[in-house]
């Protein structure tokens, strides 16, 4: 088999958490991985593909942990409500009528919109999962995708999707060279009952699969949980067994010391959704106390139709932001933390091996971007830049798994006109069944 080769020569590389955390050199990538990063030249690599990264930042491709690729469809439809209503009388209403097609043109809309913004990984929780997956493969994006499962239905339709739930798992793991992998995922505490909930923990253990919900995103929720349970959220799901498995959850706004503590002990990781979370008025995570705790923290969009864009340098900014307005401390989340959320940790919370870093050996997942534009500049910290001061419009090419998709901001892998005009579409077709 023939090997692929490129060398980035005199680029600037983000390597957050090292000793200097922007180096200016050379990295070059064989097949799906980086086999150099440095400040020397590497030895001549023949027949390697040569980018000059002169005018260009290179760093992690992003890693949304949380989302539901198909809600793109439903952005701008039901702003300024609280969960519960937003879900219940706009969001619901509208999903039941959603068709495989629909999610695949939703799902497609929304990959095109993060592979072009500099998103190289994304956890995607839904139903018509297949069609998903059709769109990871197809686009060349990392996908950990799962079938989301609501449980408020009779037993005989709650088994189905669970055994929906399970068959894709099997299907897809480890799938299209890898980049997509799957999880179990029981889509909440308030919309599973506990006997069902156990089940999910059961499949995960037969499949050796990690464990993905949203958890404590509103007070409602918490209160609501202990008045049906006697258990807040989190001592509910440990004493269903959730989290003996690896486990990510969602949200994880309204948390206590305890419920902090036991999710340090037990290692589950928390997707912080910020934007989602303040434009549902669900509240603001305690991501200091979390990251004091030890607990792994990474961030994540959720739908389009929360959020309302899927650009994770924006998610970044906010938890940089944020908890330094909510805690008074200026160092609260600073820049490298937000970037390891977005990044390294991100995919540690998702349980990817190998991605998330700019480091010899690891998965060829990176972006370039063009830092000549007036709000880059001056080159005083790219880092600083790349946190505070950057968008998804600045990312001028994206590779997953040592291929190029996206080139001077175009994808390479998808139609974009054609999604364009699939996706209005759909949503016009959703509005007259
Ligand atoms: C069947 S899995 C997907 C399910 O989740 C719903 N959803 C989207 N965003 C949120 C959120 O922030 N909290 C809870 N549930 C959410 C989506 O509408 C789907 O029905
Ligand atoms: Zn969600």
């Amino acid at each position: 088999m023939s090997s692929h080769k490129t060398i980035i020569k005199n680029g600037r590389f983000l390597v957050p958490g090292a000793d200097k955390p922007v180096l200016q050199g050379y990295m070059t990538i064989e097949n799906d991985r980086i086999t150099y990063i440095g400040e020397k030249e590497p030895l001549a690599v023949e027949d390697a593909h040569v980018v000059d990264g002169s005018r260009l930042m290179f760093m992690p491709g992003l890693v949304n942990t949380h989302g539901h690729a198909a809600m793109s469809l439903l952005r701008g439809y039901g702003d300024d409500l609280t969960l519960q209503v937003w879900l219940q009388e706009k969001m619901w209403p509208m999903e039941e009528k959603f068709t495989g097609d629909d999610v695949y043109w939703g799902a497609s809309l929304s990959v095109l919109e993060m592979l072009k913004g500099g998103t190289t990984t994304f956890l995607d929780m839904y139903d018509h999962m297949d069609r998903v997956a059709e769109v990871a493969e197809l686009s060349g994006i990392r996908a950990v995708l799962m079938r989301g499962v609501i449980g408020l239905c009779p037993e005989e339709v709650q088994n189905q999707k669970l055994a929906e739930a399970i068959a894709f798992a099997r299907n897809w793991h480890g799938k299209a060279n890898g980049r997509i992998t799957s999880m179990i995922s029981p889509h909440a505490p308030y919309t599973c009952p506990p006997d069902f909930l156990v089940k999910f923990v059961q499949a995960a253990h037969d499949l050796d699969l990690p464990m993905h919900t949203h958890m404590s995103e509103t007070l409602r929720e918490v209160e609501q949980n202990a008045a049906d349970y006697g258990l807040r959220p989190v001592a509910h799901l440990e004493k269903l067994g959730m989290f003996t498995r690896p486990s990510l959850v969602a949200h994880g706004v309204h948390l206590n010391d305890e419920e902090i503590e036991i999710l340090a002990r037990y290692k589950v990781g928390v997707s912080h959704n910020p934007g989602s979370n303040l434009k549902l008025a669900s509240g603001i995570a305690r991501v200091t106390e979390l990251l004091k705790a030890g607990v792994t923290v990474s961030l994540g969009t959720d739908g389009a139709a929360s959020n309302n864009n899927l650009d994770m340098f924006e998610e970044m900014r906010l938890a940089a932001l944020i908890h330094k307005g909510i805690t008074g401390d200026p160092t609260a989340v600073p820049a490298p933390e937000a970037l390891l959320m977005a990044t390294e940790y991100g995919a540690k919370s998702i349980f990817l091996d190998g991605v998330g870093r700019l480091e010899a050996g690891m998965k060829a997942d990176f972006i370039a971007i063009d830092i000549d534009q007036p709000h880059l500049l001056p080159h005083t910290d790219l880092l600083s830049h790349a946190v505070y001061s950057a968008s998804a419009k600045d990312v001028e090419h994206v590779w997953v798994d040592g291929r190029q998709v996206v080139k001077h901001g175009e994808c390479l892998t998808l139609d974009e006109e054609e999604i364009r005009r699939k996706a209005q579409e759909s949503f016009e077709g959703l509005l007259k069944r």
